[in-house]
């Protein structure tokens, strides 16, 4: 979408010859996407220069930093003496312009970290994301504020080597872009205690509902969370064999499309496509094959917009593609029958 354009005083043609120099011609490149400024409450943050559609690309950005992180422990996370020991290394052979930005960056501690803790440690805890198997710094991204009911998603890109943040609903112009920093599939006190650690107290949408609509959103995430442990065992394409089996395999391919309903009714987009596989497989197990295709082809799309090239891609378009068969063969058994009576 370069916007390429003549100077404005330049006279373009005299007699079929340019009257202007090649370096007269301003070619602006695509329009900028996002602006860094102060976000009310919430220090810096980053807003939309344009309109977006859902898909479109935020910021993609390389890692400036990065380590393999210690062994994780449950409860406690990664052990902070040693993350810190290896940030301090990889910060020591940064030039002096990134090591500022990144001691640039906003951080937050408690008074006794600020007296105990080096302080690029806990820059790196305020800031740092997951790579697939690493933990890195990505100081554009970084600005990002959080929101327990986000409009951009994010995906780490092996092949590019970046992380990549995309509009998971249309954005206006002048929005800000907001991502979440935890998972989002538990109540509002829950979650706020995950973010704890990030010194804010949220005023998401979600967060900052009035009660009823919060209870309500509480329950809808918690019963999300839920289904999506009790459906792990049953996501294979078996088809049920007896009477009682194939009962309860319709009784979950009802309440696999109430699931997908429930996920979109509390807009959380990064849950979508996990909703609609299960409810794409529920479905084939009973052999529905038209809601069956039709989930799985929602699933594909919102894959294939994140990453063509990731396997949860490939496995949602070889899914779409055997029920389309399967919805076919069905569509002509069916029309065989109506003609041979
Ligand atoms: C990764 S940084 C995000 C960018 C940051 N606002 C800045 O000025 O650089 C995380 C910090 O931003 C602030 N923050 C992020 N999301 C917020 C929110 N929803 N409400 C208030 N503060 C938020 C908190 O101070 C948090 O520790």
């Amino acid at each position: 979408h370069a916007t390429c354009r003549l100077p404005k005083s330049s006279v373009p043609y005299i007699s079929g010859i340019p009257s202007w120099q090649s370096s007269d011609y301003i070619c602006q490149g695509p329009p900028d996407i996002y602006i860094v400024e102060p976000s009310n409450g919430k220090g810096l943050g980053v807003f939309a220069l344009h309109d977006l559609d859902i898909g479109d690309i935020v910021m993609r950005e390389t890692p400036i930093l990065k380590i393999d992180p210690p062994e994780y422990v449950r409860g406690t996370g990664y052990p902070m003496a040693q993350v810190i020991e290896l940030v301090r290394k990889e910060f020591e052979g940064l030039s002096p312009d990134v090591q500022a930005e990144v001691m640039s960056l906003t951080y937050h501690a408690t008074a006794v970290e600020e007296a105990t803790t080096d302080k690029l440690g806990i820059i790196f805890r305020t800031n740092a994301y997951n790579t697939d198997d690493q933990i890195g710094l990505f100081p554009k991204i970084a600005r990002i504020n959080h929101s327990c009911r986000p409009n951009t998603s994010y995906y780490w890109s092996k092949k590019l080597n970046k992380r990549v943040v995309y509009a998971n609903r249309k954005i206006k112009k002048g929005e800000e872009f907001f991502v979440s920093y935890i998972g989002l599939l538990s109540s509002h006190e829950e979650r706020q205690k995950r973010l704890d650690r990030y010194g804010f107290k949220c005023t998401c949408e979600a967060c900052a509902a009035e009660q009823a609509i919060k209870q309500a959103s509480n329950q809808r995430r918690v019963e999300i969370s839920k289904a999506f442990i009790d459906f792990e065992p049953q996501l294979t394409l078996d088809v049920p064999k007896s009477k009682s089996a194939k009962r309860q395999a319709r009784k979950n391919a009802q309440a696999s499309s109430q699931l997908a309903g429930l996920v979109e009714q509390e807009g959380l987009a990064d849950y979508y496509a996990k909703a609609y596989r299960i409810a794409a497989i529920s479905h084939a197990r009973i052999e529905d094959w038209q809601p069956a295709t039709i989930f799985a082809n929602k699933g594909y799309k919102l894959k294939h917009m994140e990453d063509p090239e990731s396997p949860y891609t490939a496995e949602m378009y070889s899914l779409t593609s055997s029920f389309i068969q399967s919805w076919e063969s069905e569509l002509k058994n069916q029309s065989s029958k109506k003609v041979s009576k």
